[in-house]
């Protein structure tokens, strides 16, 4: 069960997680939401990365909102299932960061 994190964890994750961000595509907190723009040399960097994080997705049970527009991906993180953000958002942002090059 997952379950929602609050305000203090949420900080405390919010930037361990941006240890392992590039530069240029830290994440941030919007609400009950974490966002984050992810730019790639070209589409196929862009759709190759997607491809491997829908995998991951799958794995986790757990699934990105995000658009994207050439090498562009911006993506939006938050958990349906408790109205909120959880553990599994940022095990999913993590995932992004490691296989983002
Ligand atoms: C049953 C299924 O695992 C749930 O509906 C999962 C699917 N993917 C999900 N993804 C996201 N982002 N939030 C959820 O609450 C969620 N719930």
């Amino acid at each position: 069960m997952t379950t929602k994190l609050n305000d203090t964890e949420i900080a405390e994750q919010l930037a361990a997680l941006n240890t392992t961000s590039a530069e240029g595509s830290s994440w941030q907190r919007d609400g009950d939401a974490i966002t984050c723009t992810f730019t790639f040399k070209g589409f196929i960097g862009a759709f190759g990365w997607m491809s491997q994080i829908a995998i991951w997705a799958e794995k986790l049970k757990h699934h990105p909102e995000w658009f994207n527009v050439y090498n562009k991906v911006e993506v939006r993180l938050t958990t349906h299932d408790v109205g909120g953000l959880s553990e599994l958002d940022f095990k999913l942002a993590q995932k992004m960061n490691l296989y983002f090059k």
